[in-house]
């Protein structure tokens, strides 16, 4: 049985949306697109579809390395992390997903934040 969450992020294909959207803010976002200048996006966008599926509820297994693994050395720092943060608001903005839900799934990423930033 799937979760209110996933359901409110529209499952599998809004998630699939929601981060695709995520990633295209944060390459058209010069504060951090450098970052992502050799990363492997189509990779990169199934594993973070993947991890918030799996962290809201839904029917996912997450396949990637840790956070604290895939962003170890990466110099990244809170205003990184906030910038990131916004282009998923935005993300969920544009899909429509309720405030609530928005803040749902932020809270369960939010312990990641001391595995990312340095
Ligand atoms: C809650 C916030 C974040 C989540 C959930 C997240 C999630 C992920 C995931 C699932 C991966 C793939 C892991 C793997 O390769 O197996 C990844 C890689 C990566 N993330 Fe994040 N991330 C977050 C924040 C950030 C931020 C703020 C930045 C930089 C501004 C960033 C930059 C990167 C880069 C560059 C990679 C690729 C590393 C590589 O392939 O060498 N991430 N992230």
């Amino acid at each position: 049985q799937s979760s209110a969450l996933y359901q409110q992020l529209g499952e599998r294909s809004g998630i699939e949306t929601i981060v695709e959207e995520m990633l295209l803010g944060v390459a058209d976002d010069e504060r951090i697109a450098h970052y992502f200048a050799d990363v492997d996006i189509l990779r990169l966008h199934k594993l973070i579809s993947e991890q918030v599926c799996n962290v809201s509820g839904g029917p996912c297994e997450y396949t990637g390395e840790t956070m604290a693994v895939s962003h170890n050395n990466l110099g990244i720092n809170n205003a990184d992390f906030n910038a990131l943060v916004e282009h998923l608001i935005a993300a969920m903005e544009q899909q429509e997903v309720p405030v609530s839900a928005q803040n749902e799934l932020l809270a369960l990423l939010a312990p990641m934040h001391r595995d990312i930033v340095e």
